[in-house]
């Protein structure tokens, strides 16, 4: 049983047209794993990842996160759930500018009223595995947009979540900084054992994981494994997006 089991999974979006974005979707996502969600435009990603993050229901077929079902649950014990198992990290970083780095960093141990001594613990590891100690007293617009990504992934982890979402991480920086911030994701996947899901059209970003799962027209349509060599992976998943075609601008954005 994996960490994240998709089982025939289904969407149907009603409308004046139904359009179908998922078709009978079957991926399981191993505890510990790093796996990538790649494909075209339209191709159905977001709402896969909208599926697993709860924020919509699937019109059919079913989703296990650490054997529980999200959406069988009520309200209140959805919110939780959310809180406690999941973490999210998002292209725009979604960073309180009213706050500190700290105060962003600690906001979901704050709203599980933990101790101030457990949060300053947590806030000094996952700081420091983030290397984000020196800013931490700063407002998110003092900071550059990589250590703004690095703070958003300590806020997503900190409270050890079991499955990590990140939703084109690496979209809004350059590519320095998309570098460091993978590294740092790669990092957490590997001292916590974070199982972790990434949705990119960065093949750079989608280098730094385990596998690259392919979704065409809402259909899983192949999967790659990453060896030892983190360049050739990257070669194999532009060969793959290539050969399944798209917006020519969306490859014009590749980063070596
Ligand atoms: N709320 C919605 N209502 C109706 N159709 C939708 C809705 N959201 C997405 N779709 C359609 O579902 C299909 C899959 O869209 P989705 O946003 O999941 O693709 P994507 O792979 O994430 O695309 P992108 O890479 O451009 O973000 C598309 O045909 C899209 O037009």
């Amino acid at each position: 049983m994996g960490m994240l089991e998709i089982q025939k999974l289904s969407k149907i979006y009603n409308g004046k047209v139904s359009t179908r974005a998922l078709n009978n979707i079957d991926l399981s996502i191993e505890q510990g794993e790093f796996v990538g969600i790649m494909g075209a435009s339209g191709s159905g990603k977001t709402t896969l990842l909208n599926m697993v993050s709860t924020i919509d229901t699937p019109s059919s077929g079913k989703i296990l996160i650490n054997n529980q079902n999200p959406h069988q649950m009520k309200k209140n014990q959805l919110a939780q759930f959310r809180r406690r198992q999941l973490g999210f990290v998002f292209q725009d970083f979604n960073l309180l500018d009213t706050l500190t780095i700290a105060e962003n960093i600690v906001l979901p141990l704050t709203l599980e009223k933990k101790s101030l001594r457990e949060m300053d613990q947590k806030l000094k590891a996952v700081a420091e595995k983030l290397g984000i100690v020196e800013i931490l007293n700063k407002r998110t617009y003092e900071v550059s947009g990589g250590q703004r990504q690095r703070a958003a992934i300590a806020r997503a982890t900190i409270h050890s979540p079991v499955l990590l979402l990140a939703d084109e991480p690496t979209g809004a920086l350059d590519s320095k900084s998309s570098r460091n911030v993978m590294e740092m994701m790669e990092k957490i996947n590997q001292t916590d054992g974070t199982t972790t899901m990434l949705v990119t059209h960065d093949p750079l970003a989608a280098s730094y994981c385990h596998r690259v799962v392919f979704i065409k027209d809402g259909e899983l349509y192949n999967e790659i494994h990453r060896g030892q060599n983190r360049q050739e992976f990257f070669q194999e998943i532009i060969d793959m997006l290539s050969f399944l075609g798209g917006n020519a601008h969306e490859l014009s954005a590749v980063r070596v």
